[in-house]
């Protein structure tokens, strides 16, 4: 069936289009992510959802989208979401980090200078016929400082354009390193140098409990007297209450706003202040950014939806088109190793090591682990997938480890997955064959050579003679047929091991009937 996407916001034509033309069945309703309740109604329809920054994906909204995989913010953006509870939840948030770029950072340069000339109250001035010239005295941007707060994709290209305006450019942000403040051309400095020094400070971070309200009346009472603030990031990281005092004190000559606290802004604290110049959240929305972000997140929803790739997802790590056909046989097999050892893994796991070897050592490893977790967790956890399940394993304190060993064995590709529990370690390996199909190749350190089918019986003996018929001979009287019978044992009458595929679930009494032949240490059902 053709996987169904909804897009809740107004997006370009074209992401209708692509989805489309790739065979995805799309319904279009850009005013739906003003309407919680209706879109609560109809989400648990969709396998996926393109949005903008109106949708507001709660986990009230979650909680109805059975059916969800994917979330595409065609923006930047994503504190509309609540990206923890879609992790929790194996639903991919993605976004476009570069589409709408340029267009933000012009926006915040439209903004400066429109408030270091008031252009805005100029306009209705000068419309309204009254030519008041010695009104509207500007500020010259040459040669001043700019601050910017946050200098990634969009505080970068700002900084660019800063300095292409003969400005100095100063810039706060943790994350920036001093070759690439180099390469800017701006000074790194504290953030309170910042304040001390800018007089004209722009904000380009996302919103985060860090940067919430890093502009409020203490800030400001650090910055320059005149200063000019631009605010073309997120609402909240400036207390609008402070702002709007210090427009009104005049310590701030004028604020350039974009975002909001509350958005849509309708009765702001800020409106009416002198020398403030508002948009209602512009700075993504020109023609060439808005087909940029269109573009780009009916893709990338689509080759999700449709080949498993992966790519600018915030909750898991990128496969691109080309490995992921690659990659899925060892995902199954990952997945299927995980589902063995969690199936006999009955107390507390601390830990997990993943160990690849040979060929498949060079592959997209973090998705591979993602995918043994998934099979590890699930007989615990039903709704787990390869995206919930890193996180939900952090978030119980078990250890993952990863191993890569690029030399091969007596194998061209080799996965290893080891459970460490309070009481011992267990560890199940497998390989995938030129066929593509994924096999068991060891178990406990004994050798043997099994593909997994849906139902298997898992049998541990001591090796002596007369078991194997012994246990056919029972499987046979409960009616139960054998789709295929591996073994594998340690040493000469040391431990033995059968996997033995059947048709139908064992059911108890046939459990009950293994266990009580003699030489059995363990049996377990298992199904895959
Ligand atoms: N007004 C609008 O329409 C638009 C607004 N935005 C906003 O702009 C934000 C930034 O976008 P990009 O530059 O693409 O993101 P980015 O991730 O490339 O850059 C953000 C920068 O902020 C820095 N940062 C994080 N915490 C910080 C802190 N506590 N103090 C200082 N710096 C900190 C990071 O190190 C990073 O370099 C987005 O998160 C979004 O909220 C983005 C697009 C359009
Ligand atoms: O990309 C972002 O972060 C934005 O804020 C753009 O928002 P919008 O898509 O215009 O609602």
């Amino acid at each position: 069936m053709a996987p169904k996407v909804l897009i809740s916001d107004k997006l370009s034509p074209t992401a209708v289009d692509i989805f489309k033309n790739r065979g995805i069945e799309v319904t279009y309703e850009p005013d739906l992510g003003k309407d919680k309740d209706k879109l609560a109604e109809m989400i648990g329809q969709f396998d996926g959802l393109a949005i903008r920054s109106a949708t507001k994906v709660t986990d009230k909204l979650l909680e109805k989208a059975d059916n969800l995989k994917v979330i595409g913010r065609a923006g930047i953006g994503v504190d509309n979401v609540d990206v923890p509870t879609a992790t929790k939840k194996g639903v991919i948030v993605m976004n476009t980090p570069f589409g709408n770029s340029i267009t933000t950072a012009e926006h915040a340069i439209a903004m400066m200078f429109a408030v270091a000339r008031q252009i805005p109250a100029a306009d209705v001035s000068t419309q309204a016929g009254k030519w008041e010239k010695n009104k509207f005295m500007g500020t010259e941007i040459t040669s001043k400082t700019l601050g910017v707060i946050g200098c990634g994709n969009i505080g970068s290209i700002v900084a660019a354009r800063g300095i292409g305006l003969s400005m100095r450019v100063v810039a706060f942000d943790p994350f920036l390193s001093v070759d690439r403040a180099l390469e800017l051309g701006v000074e790194k400095v504290e953030l309170d140098e910042l304040f001390r020094r800018a007089d004209v400070i722009t904000m380009h971070t996302p919103l985060t409990e860090k940067t919430r309200n890093i502009v409020d009346a203490a800030a400001i009472a650090k910055m320059k007297d005149g200063v000019i603030i631009i605010n073309c990031a997120r609402g909240g990281l400036v207390v609008e209450e402070d702002l709007r005092a210090a427009l009104d004190s005049g310590k701030v000559a004028g604020a350039g706003v974009d975002v909001f606290v509350e958005e849509p802004a309708k009765d702001n604290v800020l409106f009416g202040a002198p020398n403030l110049v508002c948009t209602p959240h512009l700075g993504a929305a020109t023609s060439e950014a808005q087909e940029n972000v269109a573009l780009q997140v009916a893709e990338q929803m689509a080759d999700y939806l449709l080949t498993g790739a992966v790519t600018n997802a915030l909750n898991m790590p990128s496969i691109s088109a080309e490995e992921a056909p690659r990659l899925t046989p060892f995902a199954k097999l990952a997945e299927q190793l995980g589902s063995f050892a969690g199936q006999l893994t009955e107390s507390g796991l601390k830990g997990v090591r993943l160990e690849y070897e040979g060929d498949v050592a060079e592959m997209n490893t973090r998705a591979l682990t993602s995918a043994a977790l998934t099979g590890l967790m699930r007989p615990l956890l039903q709704d787990v997938n390869a995206v919930s399940a890193p996180a939900i394993a952090r978030e119980r304190g078990i250890n993952v480890e990863e191993v890569r060993r690029e030399q091969r064995g007596a194998y061209e590709n080799y996965i290893r997955l080891t459970v460490i529990t309070e009481r011992q370690e267990r560890s199940v390996a497998g390989t995938v064959f030129t066929d593509g199909k994924p096999r068991v190749i060891q178990v406990k350190g004994i050798n043997m050579e099994a593909e997994l089918g849906t139902h298997m019986l898992y049998v541990t003996n001591e090796d002596k003679p007369g078991f194997i018929g012994r246990l056919g001979t029972t499987l046979g009287e409960a009616g139960v047929n054998i789709a295929t019978f591996n073994l594998g044992r340690d040493t000469r009458g040391g431990e033995a091991i059968c996997l033995v595929e059947i048709d139908e679930p064992a059911s108890q009494d046939v459990l009950k009937a293994v266990n009580a032949l003699p030489l059995v240490t363990q049996v377990k059902a298992l199904a895959f």
